[in-house]
């Protein structure tokens, strides 16, 4: 399971986590203006907007999971398995590959506005990166600072909603994502009233029962609920310090721990890396499982007219603060 989320303080934050039972190789990658994409049916894209994110890196390409350009315009994959499902090539339409979607949006979109207009003109297909690696079953978030939506690829083809809340997780479809919502309308950050039976003297026995119902649990509907009250209600100062903190906080809502979600015998699904973007400075920050302290990497620091991917390593092992 996945969690995407957006924040918008001074500045607009846009991140993840990403939960598996492994790693591929997570890197955080900077593409620069001048690295030449190769569309498997589009031909070549000689220069575009740079790109910062989360990708696997195989032979020299950058296959990304989720990503800002310089425009300040993000987008992240999220499982959707089951649902996904890619359309054959069709002539006269914009056929890119789905593991080409992000830098095809990211290299070439300054905003969600634009981003649709490519959209309509887009199909989906199933054109595996190599017999390794064949087509992932996703769904993406694409935002900027004033909207995101939400792209769906199902059996009619492509779909994008609006999504008002600026969170995605995985299963079911988003319609009834945000359908579900309506269960906790009650909900609030306040404490409530007696409104059960002004007959029964009941007390509120403890802070934070405003949200009694909210779901605690690691399925997909529940992250989607959690996430989704925890991101409206958050309050946090506008400086970078302040902004970066309340997204982890936002994140850490759905935050997996080993052993709480076994996908198979002795084998557990937890949140490799959680990401927050500062989509308008260009800055990926990350904690990893076992590495809690944030760690940035500024795109602005390389340069961005170059035509090699500038990849860092993840610093995955925990750096403990020595205070004596
Ligand atoms: C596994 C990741 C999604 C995590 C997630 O949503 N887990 C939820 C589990 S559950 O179903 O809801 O139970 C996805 C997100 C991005 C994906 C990667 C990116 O799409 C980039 C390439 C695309 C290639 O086609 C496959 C390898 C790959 C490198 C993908 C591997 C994998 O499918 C990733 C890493």
């Amino acid at each position: 399971m996945c969690t995407a989320a957006t924040y918008k303080t001074k500045d607009f934050y846009f991140g993840r986590t990403l939960d598996y039972e492994f790693s591929y190789g997570d890197e955080v990658t900077i593409t620069p203006r001048n690295y030449r994409f190769n569309f498997r049916h589009m031909g070549i894209l000689e220069s575009h907007y740079a790109i910062i994110g989360m990708a696997y890196v195989a032979g020299g390409y950058p296959l990304y999971y989720d990503g800002i350009n310089e425009k300040g315009l993000g987008m992240a994959g999220l499982n959707f398995v089951g649902n996904a499902k890619f359309q054959p090539i069709e002539e006269g339409r914009d056929n890119i590959a789905q593991f080409e979607f992000i830098p095809w949006i990211l290299g070439r979109c300054q905003s969600v506005k634009e981003a649709r207009e490519l959209i309509g003109r887009m199909n989906l297909v199933s054109t595996p990166f190599s017999e390794q690696l064949p087509s992932a079953q996703l769904h993406w978030i694409i935002s900027d600072s004033e909207e995101s939506i939400t792209v769906e690829p199902v059996a009619e083809g492509l779909k994008v909603y609006d999504n008002p809340v600026g969170v995605l997780t995985n299963n079911p479809p988003f319609p009834q994502q945000m359908f579900m919502l309506n269960n906790y309308m009650n909900l609030s950050p306040r404490q409530p009233e007696n409104k059960f039976a002004s007959e029964l003297d009941l007390t509120t026995y403890s802070r934070g029962m405003g949200a009694l119902g909210l779901p605690g649990d690691l399925s997909s509907a529940s992250r989607f609920a959690k996430v989704a009250f925890t991101k409206i209600n958050s309050v946090s100062g506008n400086s970078e310090a302040e902004s970066v903190s309340q997204f982890f906080h936002i994140l850490g809502s759905v935050d997996q721990q080993r052993g709480c979600c076994e996908v198979a015998e002795d084998k557990y699904e937890i949140t490799l890396y959680t990401s927050c973007c500062n989509a308008k400075k260009g800055i990926y920050y990350y904690t990893t499982y076992d590495n809690q302290q944030i760690t940035a990497v500024d795109m602005n620091r390389e340069n961005l007219d170059g035509a090699e991917v500038v990849r860092y390593p993840l610093i995955k092992e925990q750096q403990i603060n020595w205070q004596n």
